[in-house]
């Protein structure tokens, strides 16, 4: 997929990994409308970004990705400034044990949300163009991270969601293929709050064995956006997850109906 002229939304693009993916894809001549909470810093980086690349490349609306109507409006006004989406990216996102329905309700029910209202606008029986649709977990939607089971079933469901949502969209002709990212640790704003016993609540004292996962490295921004300007690129992926670590990205192999029920498979 060429990206010169084409319509991209990032949720949670104000700052850490929504910038960066928001920022590719105007670099690449897309026209960026960015979805976030969070006024102040939204509208910092819409005039960083005019800037750079031209005020009439970029939006801002300001959005809670929990709310279906502002969420709505969010994309009404998108289509009705760049005619029509080709390409959006369900990222917002936040680690609160404490606050766990707030978690559930921003990180799994907001890229639900945000994919079935991305879905009426891109899919082809809407008239729309199709495009692709890249919903952001984490590494801890493949596994486990015990001081965060809440962030930990948000994310699996994110991986589970999207699957299953790249099989029907694909099965009913929409167009539209969508993808998942999972990162291991990156160096943002939620890093350094997550830990917090704010935001850790009860499992503040056993955050240490979150923090042993660092282990694994910690990504700049930059590394995971390599990865997401190449799954958004590559037309030949749907219901693909892709790890990104230290190093590099991969796709994910999950097992097989066969791996699963062995003999009696279908
Ligand atoms: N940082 C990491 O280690 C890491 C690793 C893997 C996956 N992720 C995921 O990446 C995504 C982005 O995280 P980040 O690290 O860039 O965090 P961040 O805190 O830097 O940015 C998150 C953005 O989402 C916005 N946001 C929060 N709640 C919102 C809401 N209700 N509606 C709209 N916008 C909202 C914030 O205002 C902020 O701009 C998240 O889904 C996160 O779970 C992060
Ligand atoms: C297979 C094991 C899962 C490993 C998870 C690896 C990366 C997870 C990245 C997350 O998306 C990051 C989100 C929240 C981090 C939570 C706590 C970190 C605490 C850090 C600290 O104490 O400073």
């Amino acid at each position: 997929m060429a990206l010169d002229g084409k319509v991209a939304v990032v949720t949670g693009g104000a700052q850490g990994l929504g910038r960066g993916f928001a920022e590719v894809l105007l670099k690449k001549g897309a026209k960026v409308s960015l979805f976030d909470v969070g006024e102040e810093t939204g509208n910092a980086t819409k005039g960083a970004f005019e800037k750079e690349f031209g005020p009439d490349q970029i939006l801002f609306c300001v959005c809670d990705v929990t709310s279906e109507k502002q969420l709505k409006d969010a994309f009404q006004r998108t289509v009705q400034k760049f005619s029509g989406i080709d390409i959006v990216c369900n990222n917002a996102g936040i680690s609160n044990e404490r606050d766990w329905e707030k978690t559930v309700a921003i990180n799994l029910c907001g890229v639900i949300r945000g994919t079935y209202l991305a879905l009426d606008h891109m899919k082809k029986e809407n008239g729309g163009r199709g495009g692709v649709i890249i919903n952001i977990s984490s590494m801890a939607g493949l596994g486990p991270l015990p001081a965060s089971p809440v962030y930990t079933a948000t994310k699996h469901g994110v991986v589970g969601f999207s699957r299953a949502m790249a099989m029907a969209s694909d099965a009913a002709g929409y167009g539209v293929r969508i993808n998942t990212m999972c990162p291991i640790y990156v160096r943002t704003a939620l890093l350094s709050t997550a830990g917090s016993e704010e935001c850790a609540g009860e499992f503040y004292r056993i955050k240490h064995v979150n923090r042993k996962l660092m282990e694994f490295g910690v990504l700049e921004v930059s590394d995971v956006v390599k990865a997401f300007d190449n799954l958004v690129l590559d037309e030949s992926q749907n219901g693909a997850a892709v790890i990104v670590k230290m190093g590099g990205f991969d796709y994910v192999k999950f097992p097989t109906a066969e791996d699963l029920l062995g003999s009696n498979a279908p």
